[in-house]
């Protein structure tokens, strides 16, 4: 075994990583891991393993169809997998599953309840819930874990701070979460995109009306983060009497804004409820 220390994990670590489903989301995780080195070994396997062939190449990382074998060499095991199929492969990996293993999972709606019931409530079962944003070292990223799995809480925050910002929530709040942080992403996305659909109009060319709206976009959150304010504090500031700032935000709350935006993290939640009983 060889003995990984990073900076930001300030401590050594042995962490012998495996993640099951290497799509849109365990790609992106794997992405993290391996630019902050945070490793011993990395299996990454999937049965198609398109999205990570380019990382078998680098050192202590190994891309595999055989979720055994990548369980098997691993001490964490994260599985990415889609809610339809996890069953199924925690089924089928079952038998060398054992106590000292930890189970992380992102899978939506799917609760450590329904994890215990396949591999056994004496099993550690962590919940992960990250975004996207993970890729690039900014996911939020929310915790629960079973009765089992809450010593290894810190070791999970420990990996996901290298990853972005973590909270450990209740377990009940993690659908929730599912539908701030990861759907999230696609939420301010289309906010972005809207912005500069609107700039484009106002007359500047496409690239630039990203730009504009990606950067004001980012000075906005740098803007609460640094400042810790609120945001009405900081919509003060901008709004001049009788200004266009006022104009135009009145105008975006008459039409709807942020009862659209409530309405559609509710629709979202309701779905994520109904996925849970499926
Ligand atoms: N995409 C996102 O932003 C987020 C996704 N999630 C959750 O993460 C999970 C994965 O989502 P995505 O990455 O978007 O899905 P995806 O469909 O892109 O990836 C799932 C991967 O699992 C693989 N797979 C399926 N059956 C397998 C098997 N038997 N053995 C090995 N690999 C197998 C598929 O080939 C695929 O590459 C889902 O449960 C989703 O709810 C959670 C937070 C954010
Ligand atoms: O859309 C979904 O169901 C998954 C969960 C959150 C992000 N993607």
């Amino acid at each position: 075994m060889t003995l990984v220390v990073t900076p930001k994990l300030n401590k050594i670590e042995i962490m012998k990583i495996a993640i099951i489903g290497t799509g849109n989301l365990g790609s992106s995780i794997a992405k993290g891991l391996i630019k902050n080195e945070s490793f011993t070994s990395l299996y990454l396997s999937d049965r198609n393993t398109k999205a990570v062939k380019n990382f078998e190449s680098l050192d202590n990382v190994f891309v595999t169809n055989d979720n055994a074998l990548a369980v098997e060499q691993s001490d964490i095991i994260l599985f990415a997998l889609q809610p339809k199929h996890i069953d199924g492969v925690l089924e089928s990996v079952k038998p060398i599953i054992t106590n000292d293993h930890i189970i992380m999972s992102v899978a939506a709606g799917v609760d450590t309840v329904r994890i215990e019931n396949i591999l056994g409530a004496d099993k550690k079962i962590i919940r992960i819930m990250p975004n996207t944003a993970i890729s690039i070292g900014k996911s939020m990223t929310c915790i629960a874990a079973n009765a089992a799995g809450q010593d290894k809480v810190p070791l999970a925050e420990d990996i996901f701070n290298q990853l972005g910002t973590t909270m450990v929530i209740p377990e009940d709040l993690v659908q929730a979460a599912t539908v701030i942080c990861a759907s999230g992403i696609a939420f301010w996305m289309r906010l972005v995109r809207a912005t500069t659909q609107g700039a484009i109009q106002l007359g500047f060319e496409a690239e630039e009306a990203h730009e504009l709206a990606v950067q004001t976009c980012f000075g906005s959150a740098s803007l609460l983060i640094e400042s810790g304010r609120h945001p009405e504090q900081e919509i003060d500031r901008v709004t001049t009497p009788s200004g266009c700032t006022i104009e135009g935000l009145n105008e975006m709350e008459h039409q709807g804004l942020s009862s659209a935006l409530i309405q559609g993290i509710v629709a979202s939640f309701e779905k994520i409820n109904q996925l849970k009983k499926n």
